[in-house]
């Protein structure tokens, strides 16, 4: 008989210190496992973590992995830049103001196009190849997100007149039904939503997916949102990660400068969501492969933990 060469002996060795730190982690789930069973935790998922093929698998088998360990996921998903190609394809120019696309008539035919059709489908289609079912609906199915034209006002610097501005059909959450995501989840279902709205009249609305993401947590009263974005979380002047954030401690960071530009709305959906109903909101990086699984089922939770008052 031959004997293993010590190659072949290193190589097996290796083997078996990997499988005893994938035990390891496994065994380190366990009670994060049992805390999570049974609760939904909704996760936004933003349009520019979609480009990345690799990041976009390991998210598709993360939502699978929850749904498969007794979770039930919610996934919210965005879908600015494909928005943004689609209407350069069409020779339609887009402006923001304050981070929310200015939609006219025709503009929120394409986006709703794009969101509830092709994005929606991808976005499930990434769930379905990791071996769970995900159904892609929008919010205007089941009644899910009844919305208004947002109103959003500014107050001129010098005459401190204020001004309503016309965004056209960018909408507001005005009232969640649900019913449409709990008959899904409890058919062994994952829900994927397209973040547009109804209006009273049947009308089509335009929803920034973080505010359609934290509506829905609230609603749900979601054990976790969990916001995916581009940093690590919120960070300090130094640029050093806050692992919790208060409302209060929102307030002043949001006062003060500290937290500025897309990082408002997103802090100020997760303070609302916790307001009404969620019992705790993350933001956390979505360029970090597997960062809903690190976030749920282990001690390191790399985001901003931000709780209700
Ligand atoms: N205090 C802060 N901590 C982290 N990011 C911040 C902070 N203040 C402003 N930001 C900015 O907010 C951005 C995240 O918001 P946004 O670009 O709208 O995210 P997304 O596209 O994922 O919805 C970060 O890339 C960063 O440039
Ligand atoms: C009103 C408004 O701005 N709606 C967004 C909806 C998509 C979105 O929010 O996508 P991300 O999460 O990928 O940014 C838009 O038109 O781009």
């Amino acid at each position: 008989m031959s004997q293993p060469t010590s190659e072949t002996t290193g190589d097996i060795v290796q083997t078996m210190k990997d499988a005893q730190e994938r035990a390891a982690v496994l065994a380190q789930a366990l009670p994060f496992l049992r805390r999570y069973a049974g609760d939904t935790i909704v996760v936004k998922y933003g349009g520019h973590a979609m480009v990345d093929d690799s990041l976009s698998n390991a998210f598709g088998h993360d939502i699978a992995l929850l749904k498969l360990v007794g979770v039930n996921p919610v996934v919210v998903h965005g879908g600015g830049p494909q928005i943004s190609a689609m209407l350069n394809r069409l020779q339609i120019p887009s402006t923001f103001v304050d981070g929310l696309r200015v939609t006219d008539a025709a503009m929120v035919d394409v986006i709703e196009m794009v969101l509830a059709g092709k994005v929606n489908k991808q976005v499930a289609g990434l769930i379905n190849q990791a071996g769970a079912l995900a159904v892609g609906i929008s919010g205007k199915d089941g009644g899910l997100i009844a919305a208004r034209r947002l109103r959003r006002t500014v107050r001129d610097a010098d005459s401190q007149i204020e001004q309503v501005l016309d965004l056209g059909f960018v909408g507001e959450p005005v009232r969640i039904d649900p019913r449409v995501l709990y008959a899904l989840s409890g058919s062994g279902l994952i829900p994927v939503v397209a973040p547009v709205g109804i209006g009273e009249k049947g009308e089509t609305y335009n929803i920034n997916a973080d505010t359609a993401a934290g509506a829905i947590a609230g609603a749900v009263h979601a054990t976790r949102l969990l916001m995916l974005t581009d940093v690590p979380g919120v960070l300090d002047e130094n640029g050093e990660l806050i692992p919790e954030l208060t409302a209060e401690e929102a307030r002043r960071g949001i006062a003060s400068g500290m937290i500025s530009g897309g990082m408002i709305p997103k802090v100020e959906t997760c303070l609302e969501a916790v307001r009404a109903g969620a019992k705790a909101a993350v933001i956390l990086d979505g360029r970090v492969p597997h960062a809903c699984l690190l976030e749920l089922f282990t001690e390191a939770g790399p985001g901003t933990l931000i709780r209700g008052e």
